[in-house]
């Protein structure tokens, strides 16, 4: 028996989940939002906005030094990059995300939950919650540690103690160079740390076009990171207080700390998922309002990283509000419009997800990064514009769009260089919009600015 009824019961308190509550509140629902570690979740404290709070000191330096007659001679402070840090993470205090959470109508619980049963949720002092119109999970996901020999009694980094830190380690070895490892690597590097870089594959960034991951590559060993590509770790140790990683080909390197960023996993161990008949540990699959699948009565929701779908905060927040939405509506007997593209579903999942690589050079990408077929006509062209010259000496950058030829839309654009991450915007309007090319060619960009790549891009696509 219930000893608290809410209309909904949101389990985990990430930026994802504060979204799906208020926006429920919004729609007139009550809403807890249950959270066992710190409102505002990973991004807030361990992802998103630190590792940003970090990179940024570096990139803007890196952005003077291309610059003749400009500050000669500066440097960066890490304690001063490490106080910045601090202050963006409020020194890891939540106590606005819960004032936040008070002014919002949301009901703000502090306790591990668990699913119990039908629209409801125990916590760990058992008490117990009810959810009316739904439960939503929001439980984020954690990092995954790869089955590498001795990996496991070692202390290692996970992306929490790489964007936490506050101390310079003299070697930092990265294992995995997806988004993770590369934005670290090059904030540490800059921030004075030798960082050796273990990457599968022939560059970083294996999810982007091989030029992102080459410019990427190009801009870390400027900083002196050490890339081991086509590497393995195979095994792990100990040794007079560093830790020995020893890589396939014979190379064993010592570190002062060892960063493991080979991707997440959803948070769902620990979760009851078994009482709903789903599996532990699995991603929560959902159709696009958010709708569990796999579960009878529809009141069981996810979204964020829990879902597997796009592991990024604003995708995860953009879900979040058509969830929160969904349920006010059904619970008001107002009907849902689950076509695409309605304001219940999180259509753009499929066609449109931005995301930003903070790296010096940025990689910016939204859509398709290559071509799926024979009507997709795939055109790459370096950015050399008078605006990008006049942005940063020796400027080099690509950009790649990727298009319908039946319908002459865009259907992904990727940029890499310095200060692209602001183009990105107007990109993801294109590929939203599904703007005609032959249109897009009247948004004229303004002279001198990077934006002038597009209109290279369509000149080259032969408008
Ligand atoms: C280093 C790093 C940098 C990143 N940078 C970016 C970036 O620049 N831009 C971007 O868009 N994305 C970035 N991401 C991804 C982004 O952090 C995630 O996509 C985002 O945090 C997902 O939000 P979420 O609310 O789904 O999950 P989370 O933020 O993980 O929140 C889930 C919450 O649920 C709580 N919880 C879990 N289980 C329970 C339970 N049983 N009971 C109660 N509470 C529970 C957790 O404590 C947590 O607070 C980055 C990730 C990393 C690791
Ligand atoms: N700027 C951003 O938007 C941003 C920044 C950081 C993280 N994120 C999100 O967080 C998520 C997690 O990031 P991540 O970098 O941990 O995951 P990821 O999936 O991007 O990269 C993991 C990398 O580890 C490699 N790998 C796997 N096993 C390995 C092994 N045994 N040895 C060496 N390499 C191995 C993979 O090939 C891959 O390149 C991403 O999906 C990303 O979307 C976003």
């Amino acid at each position: 028996m219930a000893e608290r009824t809410f209309d909904v019961v949101v389990i985990g308190g990430g930026a994802v989940g504060e979204n799906v509550a208020a926006r429920a509140v919004q729609g007139g629902l009550t809403a807890a939002l249950v959270e066992h570690e710190r409102f505002g979740g990973e991004c807030s404290y361990w992802a998103c906005m630190p590792s940003k709070a970090l990179l940024r000191p570096g990139n803007l330096l890196a952005a003077v030094r291309r610059m003749p007659g400009v500050a000669e001679g500066a440097r960066l402070d890490p304690a001063e990059v490490f106080a910045r840090r601090d202050a963006f993470v409020s020194n890891w205090d939540d106590g606005s995300q819960v004032d936040w959470a008070r002014g919002a109508d949301v009901e703000a619980v502090r306790g591990r939950a668990r699913i119990t049963g039908e629209r409801e949720v125990t916590l760990g002092d058992g008490s117990v919650l009810g959810a009316k119109h739904g439960v939503v999970v929001c439980t984020g996901s954690v990092p995954r540690k790869p089955p590498v020999e001795g990996l496991d009694a070692v202390h290692v980094w996970t992306s929490r103690e790489a964007t936490s830190a506050s101390r310079v380690p003299g070697t930092l070895v990265v294992l995995g160079a997806g988004v993770v490892g590369a934005e670290m690597s090059q904030a540490w590097a800059r921030l004075g740390a030798r960082v050796e870089l273990i990457a599968t594959g022939p560059r970083p960034l294996p999810r982007y076009p091989d030029f992102a991951g080459d410019a990427v590559a190009e801009g870390l060993r400027a900083d002196g990171v050490r890339l081991h590509t086509e590497t393995r770790a195979e095994r792990v140790s100990t040794v007079e207080g560093k830790v020995r990683v020893e890589l396939s080909g014979g190379t064993t390197l010592d570190a002062d700390e060892l960063l493991v960023a080979t991707g997440r996993r959803p948070a769902t161990d620990d979760l009851g998922l078994d009482v709903v008949g789903l599996t532990p540990g699995d991603p929560l699959e959902v159709d696009d309002t958010g709708l569990v699948s796999g579960v009878d009565g529809e009141w069981l929701y996810a979204a964020g990283d829990v879902t597997g779908r796009a592991l990024l905060t604003h995708q995860g927040k953009y879900a979040a509000r058509a969830v929160g939405d969904v349920l006010a509506a059904k619970a008001a007997g107002r009907p849902v419009d689950t076509t695409p593209w309605s304001r219940y579903t999180a259509t753009a999942d499929h066609h449109a997800v931005p995301q930003v690589v903070f790296t010096d050079p940025e990689v910016a990408s939204v859509g398709l990064t290559e071509g799926e077929s024979d009507r997709h006509r795939v055109l790459d062209l370096d950015i050399a514009v008078a605006g990008s010259a006049l942005h940063a000496d020796g400027y080099t950058g690509k950009a790649r769009i990727v298009v319908d030829t039946e319908r002459e839309v865009l259907l992904g654009v990727t940029f890499v260089g310095q200060d692209v991450a602001e183009m990105l915007h107007a990109a993801t309007i294109a590929v939203v919009g599904e703007v005609p090319l032959r249109r897009l060619w009247h948004a004229v960009p303004a002279f001198p600015t990077i934006s002038e790549v597009w209109l290279r891009l369509l000149e080259e696509y032969g408008l």
